[in-house]
């Protein structure tokens, strides 16, 4: 049995983030990881679909810039083999020396809850190895790809977020299940890198149904003009792939059949919660963990329990992650330490307010804060402002064909930012000054006196408060 102050189950962004703040307040801290540390984000996520989506997004820049013209088609292989590069060869050598360097002790195995405090890992060699935690037991062990129950879906061995940012060679005909984040972001991927058929499936009637509706029409008609085959209101009934790794046919839910040769299900995630000893603690075995602002466990007596990142359920995204990594690591040493665990930095106000997040399509959906109907649902006092991107000089500047658009929602009462939104080419440096005004809620009356530069996009600023009547 070895004992230290602090356990963390699960080396993503958001364990080691928690495990190298908490070993830097002077707490005893190991981390438990059973595939690589760095998590789904560095390997199989964010950091590789970033890298095959970035010349696809160049390049349609250069499409829209008035005498610049792409030599040739994207050098595809070139592109991987850029991607092998961002996530290290899938080697996580990298991290582990980072641990090391933070005085984070890294025990690779799978962990499991084994009563309070306590956790049993399960090593390579099939050992057992007991841990227990002087203070606190962190669960940062993320979430998995859901595969809908359709018939002959799983037996088609369809690629999911691993597969599709991993891919060693570029299908030439893809079919997509699923109209959220990864489905438009990696249809966009894989047309720009040259499949020639790319079918998305949409369950509903809109992409990126969490966001502003226009942000969904504008990458709809974005994704169609790249080539994009969009079926709204369809679903696949069944799929049939008769050879391992063959051709594959998606019979559809309203008559006839796509046929290609890859099927990516992009259909949601689910907490990684299965198998981890959670009714030993007498919480629910799976789902989602259900936790309070300092980000501990509901229900868990003592409290010495945390869950961060993805399996929380509150925000599917690596920085909301970290965040909570942050709040949860400075709650768990100062309660170490018998000090106060109530200073401002150590509740989520972040999550509550409503998420940052960037969908890195061409044009790019950038978004913080409640929507409008989020808003109204809650009950604020709202009004709309909108206003056309391309209008503004420093759009206008980008390039001919560029358009854009930014909508922000407005509490009457208090006259500050409870939402933003912009949908436009290279948005994404912009989400950061709303992220500041909708987190620090500034009136608009204060906005009124952050001049922005000319001729910068964000003189949509300007153009959102005029349109309000400032
Ligand atoms: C295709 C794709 C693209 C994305 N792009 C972005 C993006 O651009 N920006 C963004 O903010 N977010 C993005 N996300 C979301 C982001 O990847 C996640 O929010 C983030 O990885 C969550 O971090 P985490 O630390 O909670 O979990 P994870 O990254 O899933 O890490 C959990 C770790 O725990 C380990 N583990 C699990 N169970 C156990 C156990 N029992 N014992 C030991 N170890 C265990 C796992 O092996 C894993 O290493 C993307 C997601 C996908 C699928
Ligand atoms: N740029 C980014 O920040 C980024 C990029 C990728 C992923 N992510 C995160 O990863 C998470 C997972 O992404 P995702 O795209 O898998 O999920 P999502 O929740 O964004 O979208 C899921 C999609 O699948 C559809 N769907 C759900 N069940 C279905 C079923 N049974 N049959 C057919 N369609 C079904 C939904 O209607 C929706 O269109 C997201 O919450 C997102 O926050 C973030």
């Amino acid at each position: 049995m070895d004992v230290f102050d602090v356990i963390v189950v699960g080396a993503g962004p958001a364990g080691e983030v928690a495990a190298g703040r908490v070993a830097a307040s002077g707490l005893s801290t190991v981390i438990v990881e059973n595939e690589l540390a760095g998590g789904e984000c560095s390997y199989w996520a964010c950091m590789p679909s970033k890298a095959l989506l970035r010349p696809v997004d160049l390049a349609g820049e250069v499409g829209r810039v008035t005498g610049l013209r792409l030599g040739g088609p994207i050098d595809a292989a070139a592109v991987l083999a850029r991607r092998d590069a961002v996530v290290s060869h899938y080697d996580d050598a990298g991290q582990a020396r980072w641990l090391d360097s933070a005085g984070v002790t890294l025990v690779r195995g799978t962990g499991r809850l084994a009563g309070p405090r306590r956790v049993e890992v399960t090593t390579a060699d099939g050992g057992t190895r007991t841990l227990v935690a002087n203070h606190a037991v962190l669960l940062a062990t993320g979430s998995r790809p859901v595969i809908p129950p359709v018939a002959g879906l799983a037996a088609a061995r369809p690629w999911t977020n691993r597969e599709v940012t991993g891919v060693r060679a570029v299908p030439d005909r893809i079919v997509v299940i699923g109209g959220g984040v990864v489905a438009c972001e990696m249809a966009q991927a894989m047309r720009g890198l040259g499949a020639r058929e790319v079918t998305m499936l949409v369950r509903g009637g809109e992409l990126l149904g969490r966001t502003e509706p226009f942000a969904g029409e504008m990458v709809a008609r974005s994704l169609a003009d790249q080539g994009i085959d969009i079926r709204m209101h369809e679903s696949a009934e069944k799929v049939e792939r008769p050879e391992p790794g063959g051709e594959v046919t998606v019979r559809l839910a309203s008559g006839g059949t796509v046929t290609a040769d890859e099927i990516l299900v992009a259909a949601g995630r689910r907490a990684a919660t299965d198998d981890l000893g959670l009714a030993s603690v007498g919480l629910p075995e799976s789902g989602p963990i259900e936790v309070d602002e300092s980000m501990r466990a509901s229900g868990v007596a003592d409290g010495w329990l945390y869950a961060i990142g993805d399996v929380n359920g509150l925000a599917l995204l690596t920085h909301m992650g970290k965040y909570q990594a942050r709040v949860a690591a400075d709650v768990v040493a100062a309660r170490a330490r018998g000090e106060a665990d109530d200073r401002p930095g150590m509740r989520d106000r972040a999550d509550r307010a409503g998420a940052p997040q960037v969908v890195f399509t061409d044009p790019q959906v950038c978004a913080v804060g409640r929507t409008e109907a989020q808003a109204r649902a809650e009950g604020f006092d709202v009004r709309v402002v909108e206003y056309d991107m391309e209008q503004v000089a420093g759009g206008y500047l980008l390039g001919d064909g560029y358009r854009g658009k930014a909508k922000a929602v407005v509490d009457e009462r208090r006259r500050v930012l409870l939402g933003v939104t912009f949908v436009a080419p290279g948005a994404a440096e912009l989400l950061h000054a709303a992220t500041i005004a909708v987190t620090s809620e500034a009136t608009l009356d204060d906005l009124w006196h952050a001049v922005p530069a000319y001729p910068t996009v964000s003189e949509v600023w300007l153009r959102l408060l005029e349109a309000y009547g400032l």
